[in-house]
């Protein structure tokens, strides 16, 4: 009968949040000013735009200047890699034991998050980098367990869902997963079938705000 493993360390904590600092483009560079500093592995400060503030309104604390505390914080010059190795490469190993799990990227528009999911030839992004643990681990998994790894790809865009992998297949419409029960859209997934199923859902959550023109 189907089992899930237990895995084999238990985690207290269940969901991080990482920040990750994209460097500035060359438009961004000559019209603004760099505001972010990623100051330690996990905090981020954001400077006052207003460089006008004198040293008064600094020390008596009425700048905008703002900090912010994450599980982990990547600075511009961090790669794809350092941020998988830090926050993602644990929950693989998990989804191959039967667990689930979940990547969102969230951000405003040009923030990164393709880049960061999808990424380049010479810096692969946290889907591509997954995908190579998943197969890396079947190889070595030395159980009885048969292996299937099934993909999807899909785009939600103004509530119309797109399949990226079948560009000829028109508009997809909203469904049930008999299989787990939830309603699949907008998610870019990989199942992974052994005597246990389970999935990892990647997503890209865009929100229309853009950071400059
Ligand atoms: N770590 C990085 N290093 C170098 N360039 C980056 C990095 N992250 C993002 N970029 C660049 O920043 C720009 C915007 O990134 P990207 O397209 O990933 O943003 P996005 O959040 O997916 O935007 P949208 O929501 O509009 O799709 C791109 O030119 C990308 O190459």
């Amino acid at each position: 009968m189907p089992s899930i493993r237990a895995p084999s360390s238990k985690q207290i904590t269940t969901l991080s949040v990482v920040v990750k600092c994209r460097p500035l483009t060359g438009k961004e560079r000559q019209r603004s000013r760099d505001i972010v500093r990623v100051i330690d592995d996990k905090e981020v400060i954001i400077l006052d735009p207003d460089l006008s503030k004198d040293y008064l309104e600094r020390v008596q604390n009425r700048t905008k200047e703002k900090k912010y505390h994450f599980d982990y914080a990547f600075g511009p010059d961090s790669t794809n890699f350092d941020v998988y190795k830090t926050s993602i490469s644990s929950k693989i190993a998990g989804v191959i034991q039967g667990l689930n799990a979940t990547v969102f990227a969230y951000g405003s528009t040009g923030s990164g998050k393709t880049y960061t999911m999808v990424g380049t030839q010479h810096d692969p992004g946290l889907m591509v980098l997954s995908l190579h643990t998943i197969f890396d681990l079947i190889k070595l998994d030395d159980s009885s367990d048969d292996f299937e790894v099934t993909c999807s790809y899909l785009e939600v865009y103004n509530e119309v869902i797109y399949d990226l992998l079948e560009k000829s297949s028109g508009h997809l419409e909203l469904r049930e997963d008999p299989e787990q029960g939830t309603i699949v859209a907008g998610i870019r997934s990989i199942k992974v079938h052994s005597q246990t199923s389970s999935m990892i859902m990647f997503g890209i959550i865009g929100v229309s705000m853009p950071l400059s023109e």
